[in-house]
């Protein structure tokens, strides 16, 4: 281990559009947010490893050896993408975590366990550290917090290892990997997403990593380069949900109906391409009416056939009627059922009209806050880059 403490973040996203179809090859357009996820890991001599993760109140420990002897007769896979089930049904031994459980609190230490194993296998010892994560996302509601998670950890660990490089140097208040090493994080943080999703796109670590606004498409990650700037309303229904299970429910419906359900997806691919290229107009032509006009279609367009694929929720409708009775435009983003969802607001949309609309939503118990769009990716931070109040919470562990 290099340096004895490191300080990381990674953002959450919002995908445009292409939730769900993405899984299943189709175009996405995800964005980062200016919400991110923070982690602290100290190195220590106390021949432990201890996570902290205060959003899902959650603090555990192990003694090194116990999880030395996790490693006994395991030998890491390097050439395969797939997890390693291996090293998967060891560690749901270890932890005793029941067939087919889906407890959110134990994928995240899975998560993390799976990380930490499998970077530092064949290190000659596995090192003593103690890791806080803590998020300003909400955990579960479809901003991409599984995957602002995974991406810490990935980062932190390999940087830990020397894997990747320690890329902050003095006075520097923050830095970033470089292409190489982002895609070694993205490859790590997948593996984390894989335990927490069961089976996802990729696209939310590519964002989380990259940050910025990407297309997604089967793997392929292209940065966008002419994108408007958009004004976002963000809400959470606060309704809970996992991201696993609607995925899982998704798949079930195409297997059983896959002539009806196949036009859906290449319909969301089809919206997903035609905002693509309306981003780009806005960019070079200047942003008109039309092109809203043209948002605001794809948008309601995009939320009828979430909600053929069975990812709505009741709560999601209220978002959508009571927002159009502002005359304002939203669909769910990530992965539905409750969750959050995403309004367009126009460059000329009055103050006055989001507050009426803010206002009713609060009423109805939901949370909203207006959101700037295309925060960095990953970064390495100095601890004086870091609010005092974030600092105080990854410290106090
Ligand atoms: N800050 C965090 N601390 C610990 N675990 C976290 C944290 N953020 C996310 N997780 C893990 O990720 C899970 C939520 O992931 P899930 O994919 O269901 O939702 P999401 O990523 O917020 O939404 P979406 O995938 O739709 O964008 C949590 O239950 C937990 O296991
Ligand atoms: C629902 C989904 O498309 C997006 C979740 O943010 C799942 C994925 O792509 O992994
Ligand atoms: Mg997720």
């Amino acid at each position: 281990m290099h340096a004895r403490e490191r300080y990381i973040s990674a953002p959450g996203k919002s995908i445009l559009h292409g939730e769900h179809a993405v899984v299943h090859g189709k175009v996405a357009l995800a964005v980062s947010l200016n919400l991110r996820t923070y982690l602290r890991l100290q190195a220590t001599s106390a021949g432990k490893v201890c996570v902290n993760l205060p959003n899902i109140d959650t603090f555990l420990s192990w003694d090194i050896t116990a999880l030395k002897s996790l490693l006994s007769g395991w030998k890491a896979d390097c050439s395969s993408s797939e997890l390693d089930s291996n090293l998967v049904k060891r560690l749901r031994e270890f932890m005793a975590i029941t067939d087919g459980s889906t407890d959110t609190r134990s994928m995240a230490v899975l998560a993390f366990l799976y990380i930490y194993l499998s970077v530092f296998a064949d290190a000659e010892v596995l090192p003593s550290l103690s890791v806080c994560v803590w998020s300003e996302l909400p955990t579960g509601a479809g901003l991409g917090s599984s995957a602002a998670f995974s991406v810490c950890l990935s980062a932190a660990l390999l940087s830990a290892r020397g894997t990747i490089s320690t890329p902050l140097i003095q006075q520097q208040n923050t830095a970033r990997w470089s292409d190489a090493e982002l895609e070694l994080i993205n490859k790590w943080a997948f593996q984390g997403e894989k335990i927490i999703h069961g089976n996802p796109s990729g696209v939310d670590n590519a964002v989380s990593t990259w940050g910025g606004v990407l297309r997604y498409h089967a793997g392929m990650i292209t940065p966008l380069s002419r994108v408007p700037t958009l004004r976002i309303l963000l809400t959470n229904t606060k309704v809970p949900r996992s991201t696993k299970v609607l995925v899982s429910g998704v798949k079930d419906k195409i297997n059983k109906y896959p002539s009806v359900m196949t036009p859906v997806l290449d319909s969301v691919d089809a919206v997903s391409q035609a905002c693509e290229q309306t981003l780009a107009d806005m960019a070079t032509e200047g942003a008109s009416t039309k092109h809203y006009n043209i948002l605001e279609d794809l948008i309601d367009i995009n939320q009828h056939h979430l909600n053929v694929m069975g990812v709505g929720h009741s709560s999601l409708d209220t978002l959508c009627r009571v927002t159009l009775a502002h005359g304002l435009h939203s669909k769910l983003t990530g992965a539905g059922g409750g969750g959050c969802g995403i309004t367009l607001l126009r460059p000329e949309t009055e103050p006055s009209v989001v507050q009426a609309a803010v206002q009713e939503l609060k009423e109805a118990g939901f949370e909203c806050w207006e959101t700037s769009l295309g925060g960095p990716g990953v970064l390495l931070h100095s601890s004086n880059s870091i609010t005092q109040d974030t600092l105080s919470i990854l410290t106090s562990y």
